[in-house]
């Protein structure tokens, strides 16, 4: 009998973990992986990926590509079918910003891993999807991400942070307890009523991910253009957000959907299937929405389907 081929001894699905996106490596230039079969066995016509983007303020050590483990059981436990319909899922981590106060892992001055600054984050990001067009030929995607992941999928479909021409554009995000727009989220946590010490953590997270004030509305995803021409192919854009939030205030979702609205984005049940923006109540804490996953499941088994349907 003859001996297996390399390819054919891997067993699926297949988990990578921590594979490196830049020359060289980082270790936070990493993303995991995870492909239900052999990527040559998933159509590229008829398969989506998925492509997530965990949260943390840009700077929270604890939060990383393993966010997206409960989700993904959930996924393989109760939505056989749709793992059916995904070519394959990535889970993206990229360069935090600093956190010197943090109590457990805190960063130090000389770390580059620790010590990133807008545009940063979202040029990993883009470095990561580059890589995974050129490893994968990723063609059909969707983006999910939570809180500054949200903000940063937002980020790179319209480009604030990046010079160079996209690799390629999802069909579809979710974007669950995102950060939309740094001035209001400021606003909106100033005293007096928020306590001078909350304040305080949302102002020094914003001004070690984006530094200067001046820069705070442009590098707001409400500040993108979401038309025809900067997004071609866009279909579906799910906003999600859980009214337990005791991190991000519901006004950021309203701000994002109107906005979308003013750029010609419609609402569920008009349209004809292209740039439609819909809100998702979600149930649970900021965090608890990640910690549990068994909603983004829901979300992504729904998205996927409709991707695939229309
Ligand atoms: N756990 C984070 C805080 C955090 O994630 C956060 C706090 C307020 C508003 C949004 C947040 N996360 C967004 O990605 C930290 O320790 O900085």
């Amino acid at each position: 009998m003859a001996s297996p081929s390399p390819s054919s001894s891997l067993h699926y699905p297949l988990y990578g973990d921590s594979v490196p996106y830049t020359t060289p490596s980082t270790p936070l230039q990493t993303l995991d992986l995870w492909l239900p079969r052999p990527p040559s066995q998933s159509d590229p016509d008829n398969t989506i990926w998925v492509i997530y983007i965990h949260g943390g303020a840009w700077r929270d050590p604890t939060q990383n590509s393993k966010c997206v483990q409960p989700m993904r059981q959930h996924l393989e436990r109760w939505y056989p079918a749709d793992i059916q319909r995904i070519a394959g899922m990535a889970s993206i981590n990229y360069r935090l910003s600093p956190y010197p106060n943090h109590p457990t892992l805190p960063s130090m001055p000389e770390d580059p891993q620790r010590n990133a600054k807008h545009p940063d984050h979202v040029q990993d990001v883009y470095r990561a999807i580059v890589y995974l067009k050129r490893e994968y030929g990723i063609k059909r995607w969707m983006g999910v991400g939570h809180s500054c992941g949200a903000t940063l999928l937002l980020q790179y479909v319209v480009g604030i942070g990046l010079t160079q021409p996209l690799p390629t554009l999802p069909e579809a995000l979710v974007v669950l307890e995102g950060i939309y727009s740094v001035p209001l989220l400021l606003r909106n946590h100033q005293p007096p009523s928020c306590p001078e010490n909350i304040s305080r953590i949302y102002h020094d997270f914003i001004q070690g991910a984006f530094g200067d004030a001046s820069t705070y509305d442009v590098v707001s995803p409400v500040s993108g253009l979401y038309s025809e021409a900067v997004w071609p192919g866009a279909k579906l854009l799910v906003l999600g957000y859980s009214a337990e939030d005791e991190l991000v205030e519901a006004e950021q979702r309203e701000v994002m959907l109107k906005r979308l609205k003013d750029e010609g984005w419609e609402k569920e049940g008009k349209g004809d299937g292209k740039r439609v923006a819909v809100t998702w109540d979600l149930n649970g804490g900021h965090d608890e929405i990640w910690e549990d996953g068994i909603q983004i499941a829901e979300l992504i088994s729904e998205v996927v389907r409709r991707l695939l349907l229309s």
